[in-house]
């Protein structure tokens, strides 16, 4: 709640919280498709981004039914997003939401680790990587708007952004919970 507050104080950010509400003005960027090809991977299908040139702000929705499994082709989607956004000079302030009901990530998709081959699962370590260095090292004002549970890769996906806010609900939980599954993340 203090985090809010002092958000809320902030004139630097106040355009990124109206954004939370208002992504109806915002207008539709283009599939990020030209990354996607050099990495083999569709467009982005699982990703809704609304940005609003007037205020230099974009949400970025995840809808990757049902729960936001943060998969390798996932990941790329996101790598790309955030990598369009940061070239556009217009752009200052990234929101990451959910439009999945009460979750915001289950983390990484634990499909991509049961019965992939050594060089898949490389392939997907590196991907977590790329996605939170990215995030993290952004110049863009991140936001994370948690509205729904984040476990693991998603508590991650919301520590290497600037700002979190989470919606006050006790079903919705967060934290890095990944130990309990036995996995270790890998050193990078
Ligand atoms: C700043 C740097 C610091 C570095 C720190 C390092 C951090 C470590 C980095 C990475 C490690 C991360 C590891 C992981 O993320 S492993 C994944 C961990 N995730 C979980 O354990 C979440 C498990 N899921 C849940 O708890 C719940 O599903 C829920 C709370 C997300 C949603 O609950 P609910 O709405 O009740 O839905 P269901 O449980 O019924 O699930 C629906 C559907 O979705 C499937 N599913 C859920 N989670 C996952 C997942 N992670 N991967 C793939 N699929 C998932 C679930 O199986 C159901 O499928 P269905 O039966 O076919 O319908």
């Amino acid at each position: 709640m203090a985090l809010r507050a002092a958000l809320r104080k902030s004139c630097a950010l106040t355009g990124l919280f109206c954004q939370l509400s208002s992504s109806r003005h915002g207008r539709v960027c283009a599939s990020p498709v030209l990354v996607a090809q050099q990495r083999n991977s569709s467009t982005a299908q699982n990703i809704k981004l609304d940005f609003d040139q007037s205020t230099g702000v974009a949400v970025m929705h995840m809808q990757c039914p049902p729960v936001n499994a943060l998969s390798l082709e996932f990941l790329t989607e996101i790598c790309i997003t955030v990598e369009k956004l940061e070239m556009d000079k217009s752009c200052r302030g990234l929101i990451i939401t959910s439009s999945q009901p009460k979750v915001f990530s289950a983390g990484l998709d634990l499909l991509e680790m049961y019965e992939t081959s050594t060089e898949h699962r490389g392939e997907f370590w590196r991907a977590v990587q790329e996605m939170w260095l990215k995030l993290y090292s952004s110049k863009l004002v991140t936001i994370a708007a948690i509205n729904g549970s984040s476990p693991a890769g998603g508590c991650l996906m919301a520590m290497t952004c600037d700002y979190r806010i989470m919606a006050d609900n006790p079903r919705y939980g967060i934290g890095l919970n990944e130990t309990q599954l036995g996995m270790v993340a890998p050193f990078w």
